[in-house]
């Protein structure tokens, strides 16, 4: 499939070919494609006038016309020995490039379409009320978030302060630093295509507006969230930071990924019925610290990234390009596959033990959590779809 030399051990393989932006001894940031362990710089293979650019917007302006061509004149640069001069004259060790931001991030919206997720933290911040809030089974539920604060991986994560509740129910109201900081195991998709305002985007648009999906670490203060967010919803507890892989990892490369989504009763509006199935063979794993915690599977989504994008936009509401939506927290209805760890230490009262010996329910000052990933590719094998890693430091 590939001249390359491209080792199990590689971060990526020759098919994924994500997309990212990375700059070289201080020179301008510009667009590449991991491939292997190296990044080939875009520009000159591929042209200057979507890839000498310090973000993947113009690209993602272009559409699936021209997101299909490029992908395959890389399937054909990386795959067809006679190309191996042209494309080696432009490879860069990973290892020797800074990271950025891939894309100007637009509007920001976080789902919450993980069943066990919701059934989870209902049973945990509404123990008097059903699991599930009685909209929840008729339409994604979701609120928009903070498009500034998206961040890139490596990202310090300084602890945020806000006013919480402290020694329990009925306690003081002090302001402080966040005592429950925690993390949330996402896939979020990145929007190329804009939508003009007044129109619906339908289900079976998805592919014509999705450009490609990254890792989301969507950090979340516990106590501030619940001590603000009735009933408006997340606010300071959730928009200081929210972390994404550098590497958006585009559609076509999930063509192996695809699995039907989980039975869905009472049956969904006709804006919401799915033509094909989005359903995403995706597993995370969640390292604290050096230590597997959890691996939280995105097939079991209720609501897929398709149905996702018709509700967003089902009230006339328009696109743009660079717009983020997060699937929600991505937790599995099997032990291990907690996205949070709300969940995997059930609000502190199971605390885990990581693998030096110490124990942790929340995140604690320097603190290192990194969320991988992998899907089925065209080998049958599982490929990486790269990370998304925060150290937590200090608040100020
Ligand atoms: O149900 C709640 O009270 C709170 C839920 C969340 O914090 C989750 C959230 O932000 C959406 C998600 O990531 O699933
Ligand atoms: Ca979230
Ligand atoms: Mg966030």
């Amino acid at each position: 499939m590939t001249w390359l030399d491209v080792g199990d051990d590689a971060p990526f393989d020759a098919w994924t070919l994500p997309y990212g932006v990375f700059s070289t001894d201080g020179q301008e940031p510009r667009v590449g494609v991991a491939v292997g362990s190296w990044v080939l710089d875009l520009s000159p293979v591929a042209g200057a006038e979507l890839f000498d650019r310090p973000s993947l917007n113009p690209f993602l302006a272009a559409g699936r016309p021209t997101w299909d061509a490029v992908r395959a004149r890389l399937l054909s640069l990386v795959g067809d020995p006679r190309h191996q001069t042209v494309v080696e004259a432009h490879l860069v060790p990973l290892r020797d490039v800074v990271l950025h931001l891939p894309f100007e991030v637009a509007d920001y919206v976080d789902f919450y379409a993980s069943q066990t997720h919701a059934e989870n933290v209902g049973q945990l911040f509404r123990p008097d009320s059903p699991a599930l809030p009685a909209a929840w089974k008729h339409l994604p539920i979701g609120y928009h978030g903070r498009a500034g604060t998206v961040v890139v991986s490596g990202t310090p994560i300084v602890r945020p302060s806000g006013l919480r509740r402290v020694g329990g129910p009925g306690g003081a109201v002090e302001f402080g630093p966040s005592l429950r900081l925690d993390i949330e195991a996402e896939a979020g998709f990145v929007v190329g295509t804009p939508s003009a305002l007044g129109s619906r985007v339908p289900v079976g648009a998805f592919e014509d507006h999705v450009f490609g999906m990254v890792l989301v670490n969507d950090w979340s203060a516990r106590d501030v969230q619940a001590f603000e967010y009735v009933p408006l919803g997340p606010f300071l507890g959730k928009s200081f930071a929210t972390s994404v892989s550098p590497w958006v990892v585009p559609l076509a490369a999930l063509a192996h990924a695809r699995v039907s989504p989980p039975p869905r009763s009472p049956a969904v509006a006709g804006y919401l019925r799915d033509e094909e199935p989005w359903g995403l063979d995706v597993e995370f794993e969640v390292v604290w610290n050096g230590t597997v915690v959890s691996r939280p599977p995105l097939r079991d989504l209720y609501w897929t990234p398709a149905q996702q994008l018709a509700h967003l936009t089902v009230n006339g509401a328009s696109l743009r390009t660079g717009d983020l939506y997060a699937s929600g927290t991505v937790s599995g209805p099997r032990p291990g596959g907690s996205g949070c760890f709300l969940e995997l230490t059930w609000n502190g009262a199971e605390p885990v033990t990581l693998a030096d010996g110490s124990q942790r329910s929340f995140l604690e000052d320097g603190d290192l959590v990194t969320i991988r990933a992998t899907a089925p590719g065209p080998s049958g094998r599982r490929m990486k779809l790269g990370e998304v890693t925060g150290t937590v430091t200090p608040s100020r």
